[in-house]
């Protein structure tokens, strides 16, 4: 295999497209394997996703639902990038602005859950009282 695969200190630019997914998909397992706010708000995601199916909810829910729940999961993304480029510049030291930085992108966190319980809300409130 010529793509780059097996070689673990790759610093280069992928040589093709195969070896840019397979370290994407790297990219995700390490997400699933070492973030507990990933997997929680991902299995959150599939329980909305089954609550979803059995309303029977329309094309324009669903389409609300995903939305609010893959933008849960890119803040999720951007925290934990934010997370690592900070460690990776100022390490174990105490720095300020490395603490606002993750406070920051924690936030957005913060903002986009905020947004999908406003949409759940939304979809779900009235149908449950019907
Ligand atoms: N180098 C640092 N300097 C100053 N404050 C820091 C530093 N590293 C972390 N903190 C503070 O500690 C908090 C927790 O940081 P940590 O990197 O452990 O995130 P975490 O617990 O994985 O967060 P999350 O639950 O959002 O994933 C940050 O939100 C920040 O307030």
């Amino acid at each position: 295999m010529n793509m780059g695969l097996k070689d673990n200190k790759q610093v280069g630019k992928n040589k093709s497209f195969l070896a840019s997914l397979f370290h994407a998909l790297r990219g995700i397992a390490a997400l699933l394997k070492n973030e507990r706010n990933f997997r929680f708000h991902l299995s959150v995601a599939v329980v909305v996703i089954v609550f979803s199916f059995w309303m029977k909810i329309r094309v324009t829910e669903w389409l609300w639902i995903l939305l609010a729940i893959f933008a849960v999961l890119i803040a999720e993304v951007i925290n934990t990038l934010c997370e690592s480029i900070v460690d990776l510049v100022v390490g174990k030291r105490y720095n300020e602005l490395a603490k606002r930085t993750k406070d920051i992108a924690a936030g957005g966190v913060v903002i986009a859950v905020i947004f999908a319980v406003i949409v759940g809300l939304i979809i779900f409130l009235p149908a449950l009282f019907n």
